[in-house]
């Protein structure tokens, strides 16, 4: 197997673009029609070790057909994205897949934080997978707070190695997707000493099992976490080490060095080692709004194959999608699909503009960039697995079902919520940001994010029955926030506490603060894009986008009434015409419901839905999928007569 991958020696090209950007009309048939790629028996009804094993089966078979259409000119490595989103790849591994983050985190940090040299070596083993990787950064004791990891990396520069150990139990790795049995090289991030001085923690490539035999190499200590919530196909996995030394060049050394006497370089920013957690978090925002678009698109066709109780006495059952309550639960989700989606969009942008920047050595706007891949991950991420389980208990009980797919999707997203960063933690951090730009009031002028700061507090906001008053009034709160929650730190410092002691004292007022900013960035980013297509789509689809536009933003404003009362001008009286937009806004929504979730163009294989297919034949297809059950393989269980006879019969 080979992919042909040329190496750019451009140091100013972000090729973790590729990731992101589909170029080629991506064909699924070529992968969904593959009867090898389908299950013969439902997931749920293997056992943990054959789960894994029929993961690997198929993710090996899905990248050798990506690599085959790539050898074929059909598309390019964009093509991997397909197959690891949440959209195609969820579908064919709807448990996870153990060689994702071969694709998602070690090309990536090989790509971000390895020299030139140190690309032209690994880069090409990996797209060619004559090695597979993983990303091990967290380790049994420490996740968020990475200052803490404990693994060691030692220079001896009298055979020009580093020296992998881990000192206790916490220092062991713990979570890394693929790690357990599936990857035999690692990116492992690690304290690094030189010279008899610890610089602070780097990221090492290091093997750890025979290329050949598969064996765990002398030293490594290696092995599979067990089950979890979800996701329990991808092979999360420990690893400790035991004085097992590296070559010095294993280093990634593209903004740090330890040369071959162990003089250490600084790098021009300690933050730029973070790189590849800013670009998956920058990925997540778009994972998270396809997961949604799925949960959206089951949910609204059961509700309107549906018919349940009656809305009055003497007429049929209605669809459940007539209920209004039932639009509240979906509607505002399908709305946020397309927020997140454009928020995506424009935060991926963002990113490659900056990471271009960074590529130059100008940092000025990663900071801006960092506080905004946060919040805007936590948001999307906190708000899709809130939405997918919304979505799930919409479906009554058959949405309780695994053929239903919901249970699975909640398995995968709200992981997302911890990963890459658990989102209160991602929350503080562009708190932090956000108090420092307000401290520092000038600075803000040039940051697009945070422009509406320096007036929004003194801004009158008079109540008007529109998306641009909803935006106003979300910076004004978002701003009144801050200023209140910078206000506490200072009176708390004041008062004798440590600037740590009172920020951590007040770091719910500053989650909250941050949560709003991120949905005042996604509110006004569904605005301009809307503006933007309003020239160039029909009349009635410009209509339907504006109605989204106004759900989403009228959503977010009740989501916050409380917040609105004590920031701006609102009264309780304008709180009942949001309450009514709303209402307005579902019935108008109502006649298109399905058709904007069709509009996400999944397919029934992608969906693997009982409830969602666009047949709507959703009892036939739950029957069925009972029959695969194998309790239903045999009339009478052996259990009946080895204890419920003897139960049933027995004198009590
Ligand atoms: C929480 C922090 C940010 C704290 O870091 P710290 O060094 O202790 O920070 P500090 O001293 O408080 O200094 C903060 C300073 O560092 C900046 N900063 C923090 N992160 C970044 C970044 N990514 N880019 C650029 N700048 C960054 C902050 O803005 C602060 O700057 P400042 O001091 O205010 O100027 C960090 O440790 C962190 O990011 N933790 C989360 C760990 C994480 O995301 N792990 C991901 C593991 S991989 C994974 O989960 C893969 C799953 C994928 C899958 O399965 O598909
Ligand atoms: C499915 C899955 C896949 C993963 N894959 C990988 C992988 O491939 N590679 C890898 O290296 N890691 C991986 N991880 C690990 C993941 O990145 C961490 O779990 C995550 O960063 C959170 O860290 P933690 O588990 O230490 O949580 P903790 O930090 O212990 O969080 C526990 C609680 O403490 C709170 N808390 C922690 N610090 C603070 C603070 N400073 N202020 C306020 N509250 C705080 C949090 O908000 C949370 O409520 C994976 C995790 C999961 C669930």
């Amino acid at each position: 197997m080979s992919a042909k991958v040329v190496v750019s020696k451009r140091r100013n090209v972000n090729r973790q673009a590729i990731f992101l950007i589909t170029l080629w009309p991506f064909p699924e048939d070529f992968f969904l029609s593959d009867p090898e790629l389908k299950s013969k028996v439902p997931l749920e009804y293997l056992s943990h070790k054959e789960k894994y094993e029929e993961a690997v089966r198929k993710a090996c078979l899905l990248f050798r057909k990506v690599i085959q259409l790539q050898n074929e000119g059909k598309g390019g490595m964009d093509n991997f994205r397909e197959v690891l989103g949440g959209q195609l790849g969820s579908a064919i591994l709807p448990d996870g897949n153990p060689i994702t983050l071969h694709y998602v985190m070690f090309i990536p940090t090989l790509m971000g934080q390895g020299t030139i040299e140190q690309q032209a070596e690994w880069i090409q083993k990996a797209w060619n997978c004559d090695i597979i990787g993983t990303y091990a950064q967290t380790e049994l004791g420490h996740g968020t707070f990475i200052r803490g990891l404990e693994t060691v990396a030692k220079y001896d520069p009298k055979t020009e190695e580093f020296v992998l150990h881990s000192p206790t139990l916490t220092a062991y790795k713990w979570w890394p997707g693929g790690l357990g049995h599936s990857a035999n090289y690692a990116v492992v991030v690690a304290q690094l000493y030189t010279q008899g001085k610890c610089h602070g923690i780097h990221p090492f490539v290091v093997q750890l099992r025979d290329e050949e035999t598969h064996e765990p190499l002398p030293g490594i200590k290696i092995g599979e976490i067990g089950c979890k919530l979800g996701m329990n196909s991808t092979n999360n996995g420990y690893l400790g080490f035991d004085n097992v030394r590296i070559p010095r060049n294993y280093m990634l050394m593209k903004n740090s060095q330890v040369l071959p006497d162990g003089t250490y370089v600084k790098s021009p920013s300690s933050k730029l080692t973070y790189g590849t957690m800013i670009f998956v978090r920058v990925v997540l925002v778009q994972d998270a709004a396809t997961y949604l678009k799925k949960a959206s698109i089951i949910a609204t066709r059961y509700s309107a194959i549906r018919h349940q109780s009656q809305i009055k006495p003497d007429q049929p059952e209605p669809q459940i999608l007539d209920y209004v309550t039932q639009q509240y639960k979906l509607f505002p989700n399908i709305a946020s699909c397309f927020a997140f989606q454009y928020a995506a969009t424009w935060l991926w942008d963002t990113y490659n503009n900056i990471t271009e920047e960074l590529e130059t050595g100008q940092l000025d706007n990663l900071p801006e960039l960092h506080a905004t891949a946060c919040v805007l991950k936590a948001v999307s991420t906190a708000d899709a697995a809130q939405g997918v389980e919304m979505l799930r208990l919409a479906c009554g009980g058959h949405g309780y079902m695994t053929a239903s797919n919901l249970p699975s999707t909640y398995g995968l997203v709200t992981a997302m919520c911890t990963y890459e960063g658990e989102n209160t933690v991602l929350l503080l951090q562009t708190a932090r940001f956000l108090v420092k730009m307000w401290q520092n009031k000038t600075n803000v002028y040039k940051l697009p994010t945070m422009k509406y700061l320096a007036t929004a507090l003194n801004r009158a906001t008079p109540f008007e029955k529109s998306v641009e008053w909803v935006i106003a009034a979300l910076q004004k709160t978002a701003a009144g926030k801050i200023d209140l929650a910078n206000r506490h730190l200072n009176e708390r410092v004041a008062k004798g506490q440590s600037y740590e002691d009172a920020w951590n004292n007040t770091s719910i007022e500053l989650v909250s603060a941050a949560e709003v900013h991120g949905r005042t960035i996604i509110v006004e980013q569904f605005y301009n894009t809307v503006q933007g297509y309003k020239s160039r789509v029909s009349k009635e689809l410009g209509t339907v986008l504006e109605q989204l536009l106004q759900l989403y933003a009228v959503n977010a404003a009740l989501r916050c009434t409380g917040d609105f009362l004590r920031f701006t001008e609102v009264l309780g009286k304008d709180i009942t015409v949001l309450q009514t937009w709303l209402e307005e806004l579902l019935s108008q929504i109502r006649p298109n419901a399905v058709g904007l979730v069709d509009s996400f163009d999944m397919r029934d294989e992608i969906l693997s839905s009982a409830l969602g297919c666009y047949d709507g034949n959703v009892y036939e297809r739950l029957f069925n999928e009972a029959q695969k059950s194998p309790l239903n393989a045999e009339p009478v269980n052996k259990s009946y007569n080895l204890y419920l006879k003897p139960f049933i019969k027995a004198q009590l």
